[in-house]
Protein backbone atom coordinates (compact mmCIF):
# COMPACT_ATOMS: atom_id res chain seq x y z
CA UNK A 1 0.00 0.00 0.00
CA UNK A 2 1.53 3.37 -0.92
CA UNK A 3 1.66 6.00 1.64
CA UNK A 4 0.53 9.49 1.12
CA UNK A 5 0.09 12.58 2.55
CA UNK A 6 -2.33 15.53 3.05
CA UNK A 7 -1.06 18.72 4.66
CA UNK A 8 -3.73 20.55 6.45
CA UNK A 9 -6.50 19.43 8.35
CA UNK A 10 -9.25 21.88 7.14
CA UNK A 11 -12.42 21.17 5.21
CA UNK A 12 -10.92 20.19 1.96
CA UNK A 13 -7.58 18.72 3.01
CA UNK A 14 -10.09 16.15 5.10
CA UNK A 15 -12.44 15.13 2.16
CA UNK A 16 -9.19 14.63 -0.09
CA UNK A 17 -8.08 12.39 2.98
CA UNK A 18 -10.96 10.39 3.09
CA UNK A 19 -11.05 10.07 -0.72
CA UNK A 20 -7.22 9.03 -0.61
CA UNK A 21 -7.99 6.30 1.98
CA UNK A 22 -10.94 4.84 0.08
CA UNK A 23 -8.87 4.59 -2.84
CA UNK A 24 -6.54 2.18 -0.68
CA UNK A 25 -3.50 4.89 0.27
CA UNK A 26 -2.00 4.48 3.58
CA UNK A 27 -2.98 8.14 4.47
CA UNK A 28 -1.05 10.36 7.19
CA UNK A 29 -2.58 13.96 7.60
CA UNK A 30 -0.92 16.97 9.51
CA UNK A 31 -1.93 19.83 11.72
CA UNK A 32 -0.16 22.41 13.16
CA UNK A 33 -2.49 22.01 16.03
CA UNK A 34 -2.31 19.44 18.70
CA UNK A 35 -6.18 19.80 20.02
CA UNK A 36 -7.30 19.34 16.76
CA UNK A 37 -5.34 16.22 16.08
CA UNK A 38 -6.30 14.86 19.36
CA UNK A 39 -9.75 15.37 19.13
CA UNK A 40 -9.85 13.74 15.48
CA UNK A 41 -7.60 11.32 16.74
CA UNK A 42 -10.47 10.69 19.37
CA UNK A 43 -13.41 11.37 17.96
CA UNK A 44 -13.15 10.90 14.22
CA UNK A 45 -14.64 14.04 13.15
CA UNK A 46 -13.15 17.15 11.95
CA UNK A 47 -15.93 19.33 14.49
CA UNK A 48 -14.81 22.73 13.00
CA UNK A 49 -14.48 21.94 9.50
CA UNK A 50 -16.20 19.44 8.13
CA UNK A 51 -19.14 18.40 10.58
CA UNK A 52 -20.70 14.98 10.23
CA UNK A 53 -18.13 13.18 8.45
CA UNK A 54 -16.03 10.07 10.34
CA UNK A 55 -13.34 9.48 9.59
CA UNK A 56 -11.77 6.26 9.42
CA UNK A 57 -9.31 4.87 12.06
CA UNK A 58 -7.09 4.00 8.96
CA UNK A 59 -6.32 8.08 8.52
CA UNK A 60 -3.64 8.79 11.29
CA UNK A 61 -3.13 12.75 11.91
CA UNK A 62 -0.13 13.99 13.68
CA UNK A 63 1.76 17.43 14.29
CA UNK A 64 4.85 15.64 13.20
CA UNK A 65 5.53 16.80 9.88
CA UNK A 66 8.52 14.88 9.45
CA UNK A 67 6.93 11.44 10.30
CA UNK A 68 4.07 12.45 8.06
CA UNK A 69 6.03 13.27 4.95
CA UNK A 70 8.96 10.26 4.92
CA UNK A 71 8.24 7.88 2.37
CA UNK A 72 4.97 9.38 0.87
CA UNK A 73 4.18 8.86 -2.70
CA UNK A 74 2.57 12.08 -3.03
CA UNK A 75 2.54 15.40 -1.13
CA UNK A 76 -0.48 16.98 -1.03
CA UNK A 77 -0.45 20.86 -0.08
CA UNK A 78 -3.90 21.56 1.62
CA UNK A 79 -3.47 25.01 3.64
CA UNK A 80 -5.06 28.25 2.45
CA UNK A 81 -3.24 30.06 -0.19
CA UNK A 82 -1.21 32.51 1.92
CA UNK A 83 0.01 29.59 4.20
CA UNK A 84 1.52 27.48 1.30
CA UNK A 85 5.01 29.75 1.05
CA UNK A 86 5.60 29.42 4.64
CA UNK A 87 4.05 25.59 4.86
CA UNK A 88 6.89 24.77 1.54
CA UNK A 89 9.54 25.90 3.82
CA UNK A 90 8.93 24.12 6.77
CA UNK A 91 8.76 20.81 4.78
CA UNK A 92 11.82 21.48 2.54
CA UNK A 93 14.40 20.04 4.55
CA UNK A 94 12.69 17.21 4.63
CA UNK A 95 11.03 16.50 1.03
CA UNK A 96 12.93 14.24 -1.52
CA UNK A 97 12.75 14.39 -5.18
CA UNK A 98 10.74 11.90 -6.20
CA UNK A 99 7.84 12.78 -3.63
CA UNK A 100 5.06 14.60 -5.98
CA UNK A 101 3.84 17.66 -4.71
CA UNK A 102 -0.27 18.17 -5.45
CA UNK A 103 -1.31 21.90 -4.13
CA UNK A 104 -4.73 22.17 -3.75
CA UNK A 105 -5.07 25.68 -2.63
CA UNK A 106 -6.85 28.37 -5.04
CA UNK A 107 -5.28 31.61 -4.55
CA UNK A 108 -2.27 34.06 -5.56
CA UNK A 109 0.34 34.89 -3.37
CA UNK A 110 -0.65 38.68 -2.07
CA UNK A 111 3.00 39.94 -1.75
CA UNK A 112 4.19 38.82 -4.98
CA UNK A 113 1.42 38.40 -7.02
CA UNK A 114 2.85 34.31 -7.91
CA UNK A 115 0.20 31.39 -8.74
CA UNK A 116 0.88 28.73 -6.21
CA UNK A 117 3.05 26.80 -8.80
CA UNK A 118 5.56 29.12 -9.15
CA UNK A 119 5.70 29.83 -4.72
CA UNK A 120 6.25 26.07 -4.55
CA UNK A 121 9.10 26.39 -7.50
CA UNK A 122 10.63 28.94 -5.30
CA UNK A 123 11.21 26.57 -2.84
CA UNK A 124 11.39 22.95 -4.15
CA UNK A 125 12.51 23.56 -7.58
CA UNK A 126 13.34 20.20 -8.45
CA UNK A 127 10.37 18.39 -7.49
CA UNK A 128 7.17 17.34 -10.08
CA UNK A 129 4.41 19.83 -9.08
CA UNK A 130 0.22 19.44 -9.87
CA UNK A 131 -2.50 21.28 -9.61
CA UNK A 132 -5.41 19.96 -8.57
CA UNK A 133 -8.84 21.61 -8.95
CA UNK A 134 -12.33 22.13 -10.31
CA UNK A 135 -15.83 22.54 -9.22
CA UNK A 136 -15.76 20.70 -5.54
CA UNK A 137 -16.37 21.62 -2.09
CA UNK A 138 -15.69 19.36 0.88
CA UNK A 139 -19.13 18.92 2.03
CA UNK A 140 -19.88 16.58 -0.94
CA UNK A 141 -16.55 15.20 -1.91
CA UNK A 142 -16.52 13.84 1.85
CA UNK A 143 -19.97 12.36 1.49
CA UNK A 144 -18.61 11.08 -1.69
CA UNK A 145 -21.25 12.62 -4.13
CA UNK A 146 -20.38 12.70 -7.72
CA UNK A 147 -17.58 15.07 -8.48
CA UNK A 148 -15.18 15.84 -11.28
CA UNK A 149 -11.65 17.50 -11.29
CA UNK A 150 -8.74 18.75 -12.79
CA UNK A 151 -5.30 17.52 -12.13
CA UNK A 152 -2.87 20.33 -14.03
CA UNK A 153 0.92 19.82 -15.16
CA UNK A 154 2.84 20.26 -17.76
CA UNK A 155 4.20 16.71 -17.43
CA UNK A 156 1.56 14.29 -18.36
CA UNK A 157 2.83 11.35 -16.79
CA UNK A 158 2.59 13.50 -13.50
CA UNK A 159 -0.51 14.39 -13.80
CA UNK A 160 -1.78 10.82 -14.50
CA UNK A 161 -0.34 9.54 -11.37
CA UNK A 162 -2.15 12.09 -9.68
CA UNK A 163 -5.30 11.37 -11.72
CA UNK A 164 -4.97 8.03 -11.04
CA UNK A 165 -4.25 8.20 -7.21
CA UNK A 166 -7.77 10.55 -7.23
CA UNK A 167 -10.24 8.61 -8.89
CA UNK A 168 -12.63 6.65 -8.17
CA UNK A 169 -16.46 5.97 -9.67
CA UNK A 170 -17.96 9.20 -7.37
CA UNK A 171 -14.71 11.09 -7.98
CA UNK A 172 -13.92 11.74 -12.10
CA UNK A 173 -10.48 12.87 -12.72
CA UNK A 174 -9.18 14.64 -15.90
CA UNK A 175 -5.72 15.93 -16.70
CA UNK A 176 -4.91 19.35 -18.35
CA UNK A 177 -1.39 20.51 -19.26
CA UNK A 178 -2.63 24.35 -19.12
CA UNK A 179 -1.55 24.40 -15.19
CA UNK A 180 -1.60 28.40 -15.75
CA UNK A 181 -5.09 28.36 -16.52
CA UNK A 182 -6.15 25.51 -14.40
CA UNK A 183 -4.47 28.11 -11.26
CA UNK A 184 -5.56 31.14 -12.66
CA UNK A 185 -9.32 29.36 -12.75
CA UNK A 186 -9.73 28.43 -9.07
CA UNK A 187 -7.71 31.69 -8.51
CA UNK A 188 -10.42 34.50 -10.40
CA UNK A 189 -13.46 32.60 -9.79
CA UNK A 190 -13.40 33.32 -5.92
CA UNK A 191 -13.66 37.17 -6.75
CA UNK A 192 -16.76 36.37 -9.37
CA UNK A 193 -18.44 34.24 -6.35
CA UNK A 194 -18.05 37.00 -4.03
CA UNK A 195 -19.38 39.51 -6.47
CA UNK A 196 -22.28 36.57 -6.52
CA UNK A 197 -22.96 36.48 -2.79
CA UNK A 198 -23.04 40.28 -3.07
CA UNK A 199 -26.10 40.17 -5.64
CA UNK A 200 -28.28 37.74 -3.21
CA UNK A 201 -27.27 39.96 -0.35
CA UNK A 202 -28.26 43.07 -1.90
CA UNK A 203 -31.68 40.95 -3.20
CA UNK A 204 -31.24 41.49 -6.45
CA UNK A 205 -32.54 38.42 -8.47
CA UNK A 206 -31.10 35.51 -11.08
CA UNK A 207 -30.89 37.71 -14.11
CA UNK A 208 -28.09 39.69 -12.17
CA UNK A 209 -26.50 36.94 -11.11
CA UNK A 210 -26.68 35.34 -14.32
CA UNK A 211 -25.02 38.22 -16.10
CA UNK A 212 -22.40 38.34 -13.03
CA UNK A 213 -21.24 34.69 -14.12
CA UNK A 214 -21.28 35.40 -17.38
CA UNK A 215 -19.39 38.51 -17.62
CA UNK A 216 -17.26 37.05 -15.17
CA UNK A 217 -15.52 34.51 -17.25
CA UNK A 218 -15.31 36.89 -20.16
CA UNK A 219 -13.25 38.45 -17.69
CA UNK A 220 -11.18 35.84 -16.29
CA UNK A 221 -10.38 34.54 -19.07
CA UNK A 222 -9.07 38.11 -20.25
CA UNK A 223 -7.27 38.24 -17.22
CA UNK A 224 -5.91 34.94 -17.78
CA UNK A 225 -4.42 34.71 -21.14
CA UNK A 226 -2.75 38.07 -20.37
CA UNK A 227 -1.31 36.25 -17.28
CA UNK A 228 -0.44 33.29 -20.22
CA UNK A 229 -2.93 30.65 -19.82
CA UNK A 230 -4.73 29.15 -22.73
CA UNK A 231 -8.52 30.66 -23.30
CA UNK A 232 -9.72 26.84 -23.59
CA UNK A 233 -9.13 26.09 -20.43
CA UNK A 234 -11.12 29.06 -19.14
CA UNK A 235 -14.40 26.59 -20.73
CA UNK A 236 -13.47 24.07 -18.62
CA UNK A 237 -14.00 22.72 -15.31
CA UNK A 238 -11.43 24.34 -13.27
CA UNK A 239 -12.97 27.83 -15.15
CA UNK A 240 -16.72 27.90 -15.60
CA UNK A 241 -17.13 24.94 -13.97
CA UNK A 242 -16.05 25.94 -10.40
CA UNK A 243 -17.42 29.61 -11.50
CA UNK A 244 -20.41 28.10 -11.33
CA UNK A 245 -20.99 25.81 -8.60
CA UNK A 246 -18.70 28.61 -6.55
CA UNK A 247 -21.38 31.28 -7.58
CA UNK A 248 -24.44 29.17 -6.47
CA UNK A 249 -23.51 26.85 -3.95
CA UNK A 250 -25.03 27.37 -0.87
CA UNK A 251 -20.89 25.61 0.66
CA UNK A 252 -19.31 28.60 -0.89
CA UNK A 253 -17.48 30.97 1.69
CA UNK A 254 -16.76 33.41 -0.78
CA UNK A 255 -20.72 33.84 -1.99
CA UNK A 256 -21.28 33.49 1.77
CA UNK A 257 -18.52 36.35 2.57
CA UNK A 258 -20.32 38.68 -0.62
CA UNK A 259 -23.67 37.82 0.74
CA UNK A 260 -22.55 39.43 4.27
CA UNK A 261 -21.17 42.13 2.59
CA UNK A 262 -23.97 42.46 0.78
CA UNK A 263 -26.32 42.66 3.38
CA UNK A 264 -24.17 45.61 4.66
CA UNK A 265 -22.01 43.97 7.10
CA UNK A 266 -18.32 45.21 7.29
CA UNK A 267 -14.94 43.10 6.00
CA UNK A 268 -14.26 42.24 9.92
CA UNK A 269 -17.44 40.97 10.84
CA UNK A 270 -18.10 39.10 7.60
CA UNK A 271 -14.67 37.13 8.12
CA UNK A 272 -15.56 36.37 11.69
CA UNK A 273 -19.09 34.93 10.89
CA UNK A 274 -17.68 32.95 8.10
CA UNK A 275 -14.68 32.08 10.24
CA UNK A 276 -12.61 29.61 7.20
CA UNK A 277 -10.81 31.04 4.13
CA UNK A 278 -12.02 33.36 2.00
CA UNK A 279 -9.67 33.36 -0.88
CA UNK A 280 -11.52 35.83 -2.73
CA UNK A 281 -10.26 38.58 -0.97
CA UNK A 282 -6.66 38.92 -1.49
CA UNK A 283 -7.27 37.06 -5.09
CA UNK A 284 -9.23 40.59 -5.55
CA UNK A 285 -6.39 42.59 -4.77
CA UNK A 286 -3.75 41.23 -6.54
CA UNK A 287 -5.99 40.30 -9.80
CA UNK A 288 -6.98 44.16 -9.24
CA UNK A 289 -3.09 45.22 -9.47
CA UNK A 290 -1.92 43.16 -12.17
CA UNK A 291 -4.98 44.32 -13.67
CA UNK A 292 -3.92 48.09 -13.44
CA UNK A 293 -0.08 46.74 -14.69
CA UNK A 294 -0.93 44.74 -17.53
CA UNK A 295 -3.60 47.57 -18.29
CA UNK A 296 -6.25 44.90 -18.86
CA UNK A 297 -10.19 46.07 -18.30
CA UNK A 298 -11.64 44.56 -15.31
CA UNK A 299 -14.87 46.13 -14.38
CA UNK A 300 -16.11 43.44 -12.01
CA UNK A 301 -12.71 43.00 -10.16
CA UNK A 302 -12.29 46.36 -9.34
CA UNK A 303 -15.74 47.35 -8.40
CA UNK A 304 -15.39 44.09 -5.74
CA UNK A 305 -11.79 46.05 -5.16
CA UNK A 306 -13.55 49.08 -4.02
CA UNK A 307 -16.16 47.74 -1.36
CA UNK A 308 -13.30 45.63 0.10
CA UNK A 309 -10.54 48.26 0.03
CA UNK A 310 -12.36 51.20 -0.82
CA UNK A 311 -15.54 51.29 1.25
CA UNK A 312 -17.53 51.80 -1.89
CA UNK A 313 -21.30 50.84 -1.37
CA UNK A 314 -22.20 47.83 -2.99
CA UNK A 315 -25.31 49.07 -4.79
CA UNK A 316 -23.54 52.16 -5.93
CA UNK A 317 -20.83 49.46 -7.57
CA UNK A 318 -23.64 47.70 -9.39
CA UNK A 319 -24.81 51.19 -10.60
CA UNK A 320 -21.41 51.95 -11.58
CA UNK A 321 -21.70 48.92 -13.35
CA UNK A 322 -24.56 49.20 -15.16
CA UNK A 323 -23.89 52.90 -16.20
CA UNK A 324 -20.60 52.08 -18.14
CA UNK A 325 -20.62 53.15 -21.99
CA UNK A 326 -22.20 50.97 -23.97
CA UNK A 327 -20.48 47.94 -26.35
CA UNK A 328 -20.79 45.40 -28.81
CA UNK A 329 -20.64 41.99 -27.08
CA UNK A 330 -19.16 40.16 -30.12
CA UNK A 331 -16.75 42.87 -31.39
CA UNK A 332 -15.38 42.96 -27.42
CA UNK A 333 -15.12 38.95 -27.51
CA UNK A 334 -13.51 39.36 -30.91
CA UNK A 335 -10.59 42.08 -29.62
CA UNK A 336 -9.34 40.38 -27.01
CA UNK A 337 -8.89 37.32 -28.98
CA UNK A 338 -11.63 34.70 -27.66
CA UNK A 339 -12.67 34.45 -31.79
CA UNK A 340 -9.88 34.09 -34.01
CA UNK A 341 -12.01 34.56 -36.99
N1 LIG B 1 -13.33 23.67 1.20
C1 LIG B 1 -13.50 23.34 -0.06
O1 LIG B 1 -14.57 22.86 -0.44
C2 LIG B 1 -12.38 23.54 -1.04
C3 LIG B 1 -12.48 22.91 -2.29
C4 LIG B 1 -11.46 23.09 -3.22
C5 LIG B 1 -10.37 23.87 -2.90
N2 LIG B 1 -10.31 24.47 -1.68
C6 LIG B 1 -9.13 25.27 -1.41
O2 LIG B 1 -8.31 24.59 -0.47
C7 LIG B 1 -7.59 25.54 0.33
C8 LIG B 1 -7.81 25.19 1.78
O3 LIG B 1 -9.18 25.38 2.01
P1 LIG B 1 -10.00 24.69 3.18
O4 LIG B 1 -11.41 24.76 2.77
O5 LIG B 1 -9.47 23.36 3.55
O6 LIG B 1 -9.73 25.76 4.32
P2 LIG B 1 -10.15 25.69 5.81
O7 LIG B 1 -10.33 27.09 6.27
O8 LIG B 1 -11.28 24.73 5.97
O9 LIG B 1 -8.86 25.02 6.53
C9 LIG B 1 -7.57 25.48 6.36
C10 LIG B 1 -6.63 24.61 7.20
O10 LIG B 1 -5.31 25.11 7.04
C11 LIG B 1 -4.76 25.37 8.33
N3 LIG B 1 -3.85 26.50 8.23
C12 LIG B 1 -4.15 27.80 8.02
N4 LIG B 1 -3.03 28.54 8.01
C13 LIG B 1 -2.00 27.68 8.22
C14 LIG B 1 -0.61 27.85 8.33
N5 LIG B 1 -0.03 29.05 8.21
N6 LIG B 1 0.15 26.75 8.55
C15 LIG B 1 -0.42 25.55 8.68
N7 LIG B 1 -1.73 25.32 8.59
C16 LIG B 1 -2.52 26.38 8.35
C17 LIG B 1 -5.97 25.66 9.22
O11 LIG B 1 -5.65 25.43 10.58
C18 LIG B 1 -6.96 24.64 8.68
O12 LIG B 1 -6.74 23.38 9.23
C19 LIG B 1 -8.12 26.92 -0.07
O13 LIG B 1 -7.24 27.53 -0.97
C20 LIG B 1 -9.44 26.61 -0.76
O14 LIG B 1 -9.75 27.58 -1.76
C21 LIG B 1 -11.28 24.31 -0.73
O1 LIG C 1 -16.06 27.56 -0.39
P1 LIG C 1 -15.27 28.30 -1.43
O2 LIG C 1 -15.95 29.52 -1.92
O3 LIG C 1 -13.85 28.53 -0.97
O4 LIG C 1 -15.17 27.33 -2.70
C1 LIG C 1 -14.70 26.03 -2.53
C2 LIG C 1 -14.26 25.41 -3.85
O5 LIG C 1 -13.24 26.18 -4.45
C3 LIG C 1 -15.38 25.17 -4.83
O6 LIG C 1 -14.89 24.49 -5.96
Amino acid sequence: MDKVCVIGLGSWGSALALTLCKNGYEVHMWTRNESQANEINTTRENSRFLPGVIFPKEIKISTDLESVIKDSKIIVLAVPSQAVRSVVKQIKHVVKEDQILVDVAKGLERETGLRLSQVVKEELPNNEYVTLSGPSHAEEVSRFMPTTLVAASPNLEIAEIVQDAFMNPQLRVYTNPDIIGVELGGALKNIIAFGAGMCDGLGYGDNAKAALMTRGITEMGRLGVAMGAHVTTFTGLSGIGDLIVTCTSMHSRNRRAGILMGEGKSLEETLKEVDMVVEGIVATEVAYKVGKKLNIDLPITNAIYSVLYENAKPEETVRALMTRSKKNEMEEVVNNGFVHN
